[in-house]
């Protein structure tokens, strides 16, 4: 079951009801939604706390009444809020969306399989990686040096990847993928079950460190840097991986979507492995909203202090033949990548 829809009524302080919109206010910001329920108690019973939307710092409280809301509103917006810490709220009433305008086009249900997207080529393993192993790995990055890129740090392996052209100059080899890796490298094969060409003999690796609240724009991995299969190990910190394609392409069935492009999630917890193949490789853009928070099946998870990935590709030696020639640099028609 989905969670209750609010609106905000924008600078309606007479229209009544039971249910406030509580700005600065909710996980992102340290208070859990039960400590807020807590504090909001003091003015009446509370129906319930639940996340206005996925900033993670607004937050809609819903009384039984609409004389407890008024007594909550009048004492705490714009005032500072003793049981919180002593945080200024900002607060209106708001209503209840009718069922049919639920719909809210900046949100997008994120699976937590990667079947349930329906894209095809994209398969996620969860626990690819031990615990024991996922400390090792990040021992293992740590005690190396990271290059500083605007908002997150990097660590490239087997060949360098160079952002300002978003390829890898193939004639300059740093040398083979460190020996910590092994471990991972040596399960690439239990994706055979999943696709018959899982590509074992890979040779370059981005290791990326984002904060929390950092993520990544959206972009195709550049056909004519790299072969068909891109698989990303997450660790440490959680987030979710959006995927978009135009309304325009073929490649993408006529639900999912919002303005003009087909939109679907995946959440990718710690010490799960993707791979990105196929359509979804080549004709789908990725990327991780710049979230603290992540809304996932109505539940609200918080992006851990740093997410780190390794991303295993194979450079390309030669041209790009995909079946996919509007997004593909080799085949010479005008693309759709972004940057990363
Ligand atoms: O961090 C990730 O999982 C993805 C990284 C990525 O898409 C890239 O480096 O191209
Ligand atoms: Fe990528």
């Amino acid at each position: 079951m989905g969670l209750p829809k609010f609106a905000r009524l924008k600078g309606v302080h007479e229209e009544l009801s039971c249910n406030l919109y509580v700005a600065n206010c909710g996980p992102a910001v340290g208070l859990t939604l039960d400590c807020i329920a807590s504090a909001f108690s003091a003015y009446g019973t509370v129906k319930g706390v639940y996340p206005a939307d996925e900033s993670g710092c607004r937050v809609i409280v819903s009384y039984y009444d609409e004389s407890s809301a008024q007594s909550a509103l009048k004492a705490l917006d714009k005032n500072p809020c003793h049981d919180l810490g002593g945080r200024f709220l900002h607060i209106r009433y708001s209503v209840e969306r009718p069922p049919c305008q639920v719909r809210d086009p900046d949100t997008v249900q994120v699976s937590l399989k990667a079947s349930e997207m329906n894209i095809p080529g994209i398969y996620l393993i969860h626990d690819f990686v031990s615990a024991q192993e996922e400390e090792q790995l990040l021992a293992a990055v740590d005690a190396r040096p990271w290059h500083n890129l605007a908002k997150r740090r990097v660590q490239h392996y087997g060949y360098e990847f160079c952002y300002d052209i978003r390829n890898v100059n193939t004639q300059q080899k740093l040398g083979d993928l460190p020996s910590f890796v092994e471990c991972i490298i040596e399960k690439i094969p239990l994706f055979r079950k999943l696709h018959e060409a899982a590509d074992i003999s890979l040779d370059q690796l981005t290791v990326n460190e984002y904060p929390a609240g950092v993520g990544l724009s959206p972009h195709i991995d550049t056909h004519s840097a790299f072969e068909g299969s891109i698989y990303s190990l997450s660790l440490s910190g959680s987030c979710i991986m959006e995927f978009r394609a135009s309304v325009g392409d073929r490649y993408m069935n006529n639900s999912d979507y919002s303005s003009n492009y087909a939109r679907k999630a995946i959440y990718l917890p710690p010490r799960s492995m993707l791979l990105l193949s196929g359509e979804g490789r080549y004709a789908w853009q990725h990327y991780i909203p710049h979230h603290k928070v992540d809304m996932v099946k109505d539940t609200v998870i918080r992006r851990g202090s740093r997410r780190v990935s390794f991303t295993f590709r194979k450079v390309r030696k030669g041209p790009c033949k995909c079946d996919y020639p509007q997004f593909c640099d080799s085949q010479q028609v005008k693309q759709e990548i972004g940057s990363y």
